[in-house]
Formats: structure tokens, sequence, C-alpha cells
């Protein structure tokens, strides 16, 4: 576009072209030199025809013109130097100049034809960009998969670590929220580029699809494609080495903080999940303080180890049995478990397993760093023989009899095992001593907890995490009771949760403690009177 400019002082109309800032700056301009537009109309592309070479030197005869005025102005100035110059002097020094050039660009766009423009522009470039341009580049490429093995780990630890570099510069990015994710996350898109900083190494990103997939090509949204590293080749070893793992260890960090459990559990011949978010957490967990620590010294030792227990030649796993009775706290204990170390628990109800071959097959699909649990495995659904005939007349467990207690064990600790490593095995029973001996070897079973009824330590950790108090006139009373009777946590927190307020709430539990302290004493008395009559009654057969 461009416009004509009338002059008001020297009477020119020019056609050329006025960037419609400057107009602006110009049409403000007060007297006679405020230029002003009368019509609009399109430039009209001069060719290397004489006539452009008339209207050239036209032109720069007026350059000249205006150009000589600028000279003697700025000469007038410097004259009087000591004295201020006048605002009408500045502003015409001001408009001679931007006219001026204005028509030295004019000029040059006629004389200069488009291909030297190129030229020139692109020897200034090289001139100054050249050790940039001379540099060499390599690509690393981050594949979801390799070669049909599994999948690719770096590509989802990139996928997270980019979704924390995107930024304003990336102008379409895919954007979403997911179940397990707390926050929306951002994804690249083929043509975005993201550049990356490391140790002052610059790393550009961008994310190609796959060459042959023709429906990723028309689809720039689907994002099935690989990403690719772009980098100087001369950083090409700490990009492998320490760059590769940089994105893993931050993706784990983005992760971690992100995570939600799963709880998975088996239906079908195949694992569903879902979210797992179980409040227990160790602190929570009424129990001896010891023997609490004792388990989270044990997991760490466990986690630390991976370099230990490949060097000794077992699979990095460990085995956990959880025994006493119902309500002590052996699923919290799980709960707490998991979310101390961020595992994923696999849920895995035996009553559901068809055959060694489906076990064997559940074990397989369960994830690295879970937590797979075997609950009350005592029970009728379980295990209470080496291997479970069918002439077993356990009528309630029918889909159990075509698995054995060797296919399980070979699972713990026989090859099975190895296929997955960080694994934690969790088996609960309300009753240890029916368990087959071959369940509860040592190395079998790496740590037997007991989950007993409540003691005093135990107490005063729900007391804390459900009244807030650590201090209260009835817990003496309340201890004593608790030490004579056998009562389980769940029982207790029962009590307390009647109430906010602590007296009435504690007033419940020793209500409740008395009751059961009674009826233990009827039950002690009715069972002495009962062996007592049997004694008699045994007496008197002797007798006769
Ligand atoms: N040791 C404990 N510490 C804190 N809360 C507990 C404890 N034991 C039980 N509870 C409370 O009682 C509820 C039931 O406990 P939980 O299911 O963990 O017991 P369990 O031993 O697994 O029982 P079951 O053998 O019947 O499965 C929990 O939700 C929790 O509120």
């Amino acid at each position: 576009m461009s416009y004509t400019v009338v002059d008001h002082q020297h009477s020119h109309n020019l056609a050329f072209e006025v960037p419609p800032r400057l107009f602006l700056i110009n049409s403000n301009l007060p007297g006679k030199f405020r230029f002003d537009i009368t019509t609009a109309k399109k430039r009209i592309p001069f060719k290397q025809t004489s006539l452009h070479f008339i209207i050239s030197y036209f032109l720069l005869l007026l350059v000249q013109k205006h150009y000589t005025k600028t000279i003697t102005m700025a000469y007038a100035f410097a004259e009087n130097t000591r004295m201020f110059p006048s605002t009408s002097s500045l502003l015409s020094l001001y408009a001679s100049f931007s006219t001026s050039l204005m028509l030295l660009r004019n000029v040059y766009h006629e004389l200069v034809p488009k291909k030297i423009e190129a030229f020139l522009v692109s020897k200034f470039l090289s001139f100054f960009y050249h050790r940039k341009l001379s540099k060499s580049f390599d690509t690393f490429i981050i594949d979801d998969s390799w070669d049909g093995l599994d999948r690719n780990k770096l590509i989802d630890a990139s996928r997270f670590y980019l979704s924390s570099k995107i930024g304003p510069k990336n102008k379409v990015i895919r954007v979403g929220k997911f179940r397990g994710q707390k926050n929306v996350t951002a994804a690249m898109v083929e043509g975005e580029k993201i550049v990356d900083v490391f140790e002052g190494i610059e790393i550009t990103w961008q994310f190609a699809k796959q060459e042959n997939d023709d429906r990723a090509k028309k689809d720039r949204f689907l994002n099935k494609g690989h990403f690719e590293i772009i980098f100087e080749d001369q950083y090409r070893e700490k990009i492998f080495h320490d760059y590769l793992t940089h994105i893993l260890n931050t993706s784990k960090a983005l992760t971690q903080g992100e995570k939600v459990l799963k709880l998975h559990t088996r239906s079908r011949g195949c694992w569903n999940s879902i979210d797992f978010r179980h409040p227990a957490t160790f602190d929570a967990l009424a129990m001896d303080y010891q023997l609490k620590q004792s388990i989270i010294d044990d997991l760490e030792r466990f986690l630390a180890r991976k370099e230990f227990y490949k060097r000794i030649g077992k699979a990095w796993k460990r085995g956990y049995l959880l025994y006493g009775p119902p309500g002590t706290g052996k699923s919290s204990l799980i709960a707490a478990m998991a979310n101390y170390l961020k595992y994923d628990v696999f849920d895995l109800e035996l009553a559901n397993i068809l055959s060694d071959a489906d076990l064997r097959k559940a074990m397989l699909d369960i994830d690295r760093k879970s937590i797979t649990v075997i609950e009350d495995i005592d029970c009728k659904g379980g295990v209470h023989k080496r291997s479970t005939s069918s002439d077993d007349s356990d009528d309630d467990c029918n889909l159990v009899k075509q698995f054995s207690l060797s296919g399980l064990l070979n699972c713990i600790d026989g090859l099975w095992s190895s296929c997955g490593e960080e694994r934690i095995i969790v088996f609960t029973t309300n009753h240890k001593e029916v368990l087959d001996p071959a369940l509860l070897r040592p190395g079998r079973m790496d740590m037997h907890i007991h989950m007993s009824y409540c003691t005093t330590q135990g107490f005063s950790v729900l007391v804390s995490n459900y009244l807030g108090i650590q201090e209260h006139h009835l817990f003496e009373e309340i201890d004593e009771l608790i030490q004579s009777t056998e009562v389980t946590p769940a029982s207790l927190a029962e009590e307390l949760l009647k109430s906010d307020d602590a007296d009435v709430a504690l007033g419940e539990v020793l209500n409740f403690l008395k009751q059961k302290k009674l009826e233990k004493e009827k039950n002690e008395v009715a069972k002495k009177t009962k062996e007592k009559d049997k004694i008699e009654k045994e007496k008197k057969n002797s007798a006769q």
C-alpha cells in the first residue's frame, strides 16, 4: 500500500510507501510540515526500464534537496549551540530528516533489484553469523518403542519433562487433564519447537510424526510420533549421558508429586484400576512405635538395596506377612506402605484365580514398583494345603481347586518373581496357625508382622488423630482397661468418632471398655463353670 503525501511547504506530490506508524507521527505535526493523505493507491512495481531510471533520477534530486536542507538546519543548530533551539526549528529539522530518509528508502527500492538485495543480505548475514553457520548438529530420536520390545521409558519421561518447558513461544499446544493427574497438562504438537538450555548447551526439541504413518500425517494433533533432540555435535557425550539422565530424573520428580496411586483388581483375566486414595499413613497407625519404625526401616533398606540384591543373585522383592485379629489395621498398614512408597496396589483375590497358569499371568502383568496384596490366605478362598485336590469337599471354593499352593510359592520366590523387580508382596491372615508351613518358612515371607489388639501407645496415636489431644484425666482409667481387655483399634476408633467433644468421646470409650471388661469376666466365669461341669460329669461317668 502506498499513499500520496503532500508536503505543503514545497507542494511536492509524492507516491511512496509511508509506514502507518510514521504517518501517525507526522500527521500530528503542527504547521507547514504537516503531511496529509489525499488518496490511497496501489503501488505500481517499476521494472528496470528507462522510465525507472528517469524517475529514480528525479527522486535522487529530491533527496539531495532535502538532505542539503537537513544539513543546513543541523549546521544552524551547531552554530547556535549556546542557544536553546525553538520547538518549531526542532520539528522542522525532524520533518526534513524523516522525509529525506523516506525518499532514500524509495530510491533504494527502485534502484536495487531484488536479487542483488537478497545477495547482499546473505553476504551480510554470513559475515556476522559465520561461526554459527559453520556449526554441525547431531540429532537423537526418542521413539515410543524399540523393535517391539518394552515401551521406551524415555518417551514418557520426555513428555513430562517438556510439559514443564512449554512457554509463550509455543503458539499451538495440546492441553488436557487426565485421570490420575492433579493439573492440566500441556504437550507439543508437530511443527512446534522448544529450546532447552542444559549446562549452557542449547538443545532444540521438536515433535515429528512417523514418516510412514498416513493417519498421523493428516492429523496434526494425533500424538503419535517421536521426539527429536538437536544439539551441537561437540556435546554429544554430555547429552547422551548427563542430559538424558537429567530428563529421566526430572520427570520422575514431577510425576511423583503428581502421581495418584492406583488400586488394581483382577477380573476376567485382566487387571482393572481405580484411583487409590486411602488416607492411611504410618503416623496415623495405632501400633507400637518400635514395630512401626522397624517396618519403615525395612522398607527403606529394601529400596536402597538394588545393587545388593543383584550381587547376591536374589530377585529384588520383599514379602510381608501381616497377621492378627480382624480390625487391628492390616489393610490400613498396607495402605500406609503404599502411600509411603508411592506404589500402586494390586489386590490379588485368590478366589478369582482359575489355574496356576492364570496365577502366573496375573503375576506377570503386575507392574514394577507395586505392592501385591493377597488378603486372607487362611480363608476358604485361600490356600491351606500344598495342593488342592479335586476331591476336596470344600464346597465354596470350587474355583480355587484348580490352582495349587506350589503354584503360588513358585510365583512368590520362584522363577516368575524374577520377571518383575522392585516388588513387594503382602499376605494377610487372621489365623497364622492354619497356614501351610511352606508359606511361612524363612526367606519366603521376609517379615512377619503381628497386628495386635490395641495397646497404650496405639490408643494415644488414635486419640491424637481423632481428637487432637495428648492429655486427659480419663486416660489413666482407660489405659488400665485397655491392658486388661482385648479391643481392636477399629472398635476404639468407632467410639472416638461418636463426638468431637473429647470429654464425650472419651466417656464413650470408657463405657465401651467397661462393658468389654464385664463381658470378658462373664465369659471367663461361664468358661470356668463349663469346665467345672465337664470335670464333674467326667467324674460321675468314671464313678459309674
Ligand atoms: N492400627 C490401626 N491404626 C489406626 N486405625 C486403625 C487401626 N486398625 C484399625 N483401624 C481403623 O479400623 C478400620 C478397619 O481396619 P482395617 O481394615 O485396617 O483392619 P484389618 O485388620 O485389615 O481388618 P480385616 O482383617 O477385617 O480386614 C480402619 O479403617 C481404621 O479406621
